[in-house]
C-alpha cells in the first residue's frame, strides 16, 4: 500500500521551474498560501537532494493554519549539508539514502534526531518510500521538486494529481517540471493526465492547473491505493 500523492510545483510558461542559476521564486504570495494550505493537509512533503541543497527550505506551514508535516529528503549519496533548516527540530525530518552515503554522515544526522533510512543500492526505490511511509502512518504525500524527483515517482506511475501553477516568465533554460530519462512519445507515458481544473489565480498573473495522474497499467503491488 501507499499514500495518495500531489506534486506541486511553479512553473514559467516554458515549464520551467528553476532557472539556469537555480532561481526559482515563482509563484505569487496567494500560490505560496495555496501550498502551505496543502502542506498542512498532507502528512508528509518530499524533495530532493538538489531542492534541499540549492533552497534550504523549511517545508514548513507558515502562511496557513495548520500543522507542519513530516519532511522527507531524498538523497542518494548524502551530499545535504546538516547545517540545512530541514534538519532542524521544527518537524520531524526523514532522510532516504543509499549504500554511497558516508557512515558518518549518517550518524551524525542520526545523532541530530533525523532518521535515515539506507537502501542497500546505488538507488533509492521512490515506490519502496511510499510504502515505508506509509507503514509509518503517512496517509497524503505532496511531492514538491524538484525536476528529477518529480521524474522518479511520476515516471512509475507514483503520483495522483499533480497542480502547476503556470507564472508569466521564461527562462528558456534551467530545470523542467519534470526531469530524467524521458518518453519518446505520448504512447510511451505510463499514464494518462485527466484534467480536474483551471483556476485563474487571486493575482490575476497566474493560472493554477490540476490533473488527476490515471496509470495506464495499475501495479498491484505499488500503485494501489488505500480505499
Ligand atoms: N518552482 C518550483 O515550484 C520548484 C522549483 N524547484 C527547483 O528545482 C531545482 C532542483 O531540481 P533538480 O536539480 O531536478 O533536483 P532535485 O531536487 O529533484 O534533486 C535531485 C537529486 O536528488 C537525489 N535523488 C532524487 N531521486 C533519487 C533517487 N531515486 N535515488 C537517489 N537519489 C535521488 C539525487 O542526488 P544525487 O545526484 O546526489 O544522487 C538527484 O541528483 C532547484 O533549483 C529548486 O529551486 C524545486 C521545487 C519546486
Ligand atoms: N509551489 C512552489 N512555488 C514556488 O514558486 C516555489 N519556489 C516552490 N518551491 C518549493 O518550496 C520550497 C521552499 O519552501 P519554504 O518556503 O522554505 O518552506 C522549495 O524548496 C521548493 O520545494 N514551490
Amino acid at each position: 500500500m501507499r499514500p495518495y500523492v500531489y506534486l506541486m510545483a511553479a512553473v514559467t510558461i516554458d515549464g520551467r521551474i528553476a532557472s539556469k542559476s537555480g532561481y526559482s521564486r515563482l509563484s505569487c504570495p496567494h500560490d505560496l498560501k495555496r501550498l502551505h494550505a496543502l502542506r498542512a493537509e498532507v502528512d508528509a512533503v518530499i524533495v530532493g537532494a538538489n531542492t534541499a541543497i540549492i533552497d534550504n527550505p523549511r517545508l514548513t506551514v507558515r502562511y496557513a493554519a495548520g500543522r507542519n508535516p513530516t519532511r522527507v529528503l531524498i538523497d542518494g549519496a548524502l551530499r545535504a549539508p546538516t547545517t540545512l533548516r530541514i534538519f532542524d527540530k521544527t518537524a520531524p525530518t526523514i532522510v532516504y539514502t543509499t549504500n554511497l552515503a558516508p557512515a558518518e554522515k549518517i550518524n551524525e544526522l542520526r545523532r541530530l534526531g533525523i532518521e535515515v533510512v539506507v537502501f542497500p543500492s546505488h538507488r533509492v526505490d521512490p515506490a519502496s518510500v511510499l510504502s515505508d511511509l506509509y507503514n509509518r502512518g503517512v496517509r497524503k504525500v505532496l511531492i514538491e521538486g524538484g525536476g528529477r524527483t518529480n521524474w522518479e515517482f511520476i515516471s512509475k506511475c507514483l503520483v495522483d494529481e499533480v497542480i502547476v501553477t503556470v507564472t508569466p516568465y521564461v527562462f528558456g533554460s534551467g530545470v523542467s517540471l519534470v526531469e530524467g530519462e524521458g518518453f519518446k512519445d505520448i504512447e510511451e507515458m505510463p499514464f494518462n493526465l485527466k484534467l480536474l481544473g483551471v483556476k485563474l489565480c487571486e493575482c490575476g498573473k497566474e493560472v493554477v492547473v490540476k490533473y488527476a495522474v490515471e496509470c495506464k497499467k495499475v501495479d498491484t503491488k505499488y500503485n494501489r491505493l488505500e480505499n
